[in-house]
């Protein structure tokens, strides 16, 4: 049975480095799914931007980011598990082996919880909510920002009460926080 990881957490606490972590110790079995990619795709072909620009870390990344949310915002609430739907659908169509565990690193919001728990129950679904203290985060380059940090795809988890493991990643380069991960989610 297929196993999938939900990482959700504020920003810079370390979703995509955890997840990158966890995928290099599960090899190739193992897939990182982002919500955010047929997002980012969907939203440069309708614009016509640079996907590549608008992928990478650079000034493009912020300017559009706030658009961006608005216009997912009202996909989503025609239909919350559309993006998820998406992204899923690319992992499965482009992967050509067996994949025993899926690591979503980008969950925001409670529909896409919903969503995962409703399509594969919750023997194959795991959320892990990863917290870093504010001067971690600051460390690693997070400022607060407003309309990014005050929205609901940056706030929508804070008062979820339901993870099945809450766990802090504030150390650097932690080894045994992987090893405890790998325990915690059975992926041993
Ligand atoms: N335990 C750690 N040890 C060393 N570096 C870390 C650790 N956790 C995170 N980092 C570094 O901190 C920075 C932010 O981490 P990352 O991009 O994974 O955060 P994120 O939660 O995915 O952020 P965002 O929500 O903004 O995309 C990255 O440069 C990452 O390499």
């Amino acid at each position: 049975m297929m196993k999938i990881i939900l990482i959700s957490g504020k920003r810079k606490c370390g979703k995509d480095y955890i997840a990158e972590r966890l995928q290099k110790r599960l090899t190739n079995c193992s897939r990182i799914v982002r919500i955010s990619e047929p997002i980012k795709s969907e939203w440069a072909r309708k614009l016509q931007l640079d996907l590549s620009a608008l992928l990478s870390d650079g000034p493009y990344k912020e300017k559009y980011r706030r658009d961006m949310i608005v216009w997912s915002d009202e996909v989503r609430s025609r239909d919350y598990g559309y993006f998820c739907r998406a992204a899923m659908a690319e992992a499965m169509e482009t992967t050509d082996h067996p994949i025993s565990y899926i690591i979503v690193s980008d969950i925001r919001r409670k529909n896409d919880i919903k969503w995962f728990l409703e399509q594969y129950g919750p023997q194959m679904v795991q959320t892990l909510r990863l917290t870093s203290r504010i001067e971690v985060r600051k460390a690693r380059g997070w400022k607060f920002t407003q309309g990014i940090d005050d929205v609901t795809s940056e706030c929508d988890l804070d008062d979820y009460q339901s993870f099945d493991h809450v766990v802090a990643n504030d150390l650097q380069e932690d080894q045994q926080l992987i090893e405890h991960l790998l325990d915690i989610l059975q992926l041993k």
